[in-house]
């Protein structure tokens, strides 16, 4: 099924590559890593690796192929008049940290105060992988979540709370499991009331 913008409207961002349309310099690449790692590239286990891991990464970066802003193109205007907080909370999420390549895995809570109109709360959820699934630090993450919604829905406020571990503090380096980084970012009213900020974070449960 494709949307009104003839794009894949089932969820995947971009549809899986064929195993010819992995170029030879990026499975020479990965064949090199593994070798450099220690281990033989050309061993049974391994021989098919380079591929899988560059279809692997393709998919990881699949944001690279999305304009999020294109999510928020179809809002709702008749919606019995409702003008208080929309939330979409908990959501999950990966990304990859752009210094690492190592997997960011967390939920955002994603926030706004309708001025004229609402958009398909899935959207919300759209928008956040089309820039969770590049290479990332999460504080960009969380500015350009709030960012596309603020300049493409224009609402009363933003808010951007995100969750997340970063494997390249628990499986390597300082080694330090069960920590989390937290990252905001308030627009609008979110920022300028204290009294809407307060209820923005209450209803995230923050
Ligand atoms: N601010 C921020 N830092 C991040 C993020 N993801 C990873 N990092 C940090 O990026 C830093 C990179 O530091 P460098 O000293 O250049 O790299 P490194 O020698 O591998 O550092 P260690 O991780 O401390 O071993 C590390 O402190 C990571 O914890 C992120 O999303 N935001
Ligand atoms: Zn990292």
């Amino acid at each position: 099924m494709t949307d009104q913008h003839g794009s894949p409207d089932d969820g995947d961002l971009i549809e899986p590559m064929a195993p010819a349309a992995v170029p030879q310099d990026v499975t020479d690449a990965i064949r090199t890593l593994i070798r450099w790692a220690g281990d033989d590239p050309m061993r049974e286990g391994l021989v098919d690796t380079p591929r899988r891991v560059a279809k692997a990464w393709k998919e990881y970066c699949a944001g690279y192929e999305d304009d999020p802003a294109r999510h928020l193109e179809r809002v709702f205007e008749e919606v019995g008049g409702y003008d208080e907080i929309v939330l979409l909370k908990d959501i999950p999420f990966q990304s990859h940290c752009e210094h690492h390549m190592a997997p960011i895995i967390g939920k955002a809570h994603i926030a706004y105060l309708p001025k004229d109109h609402v958009v398909g709360i899935s959207k919300l959820a759209r928008v956040l992988h089309g820039f969770a699934r590049r290479l990332q630090v999460q504080e960009r993450l969380t500015a350009e979540v709030a960012d596309c919604i603020w300049d493409n829905l224009k609402p009363q406020g933003v808010a951007v709370v995100i969750e997340a571990s970063h494997a390249c503090m628990t499986a390597r380096g300082v080694r330090t499991p069960g920590v989390g980084m937290v990252t905001s970012r308030m627009m609008g009213v979110f920022r300028d009331d204290e009294r809407s900020r307060k209820e923005v974070l209450a209803l995230m449960g923050c």
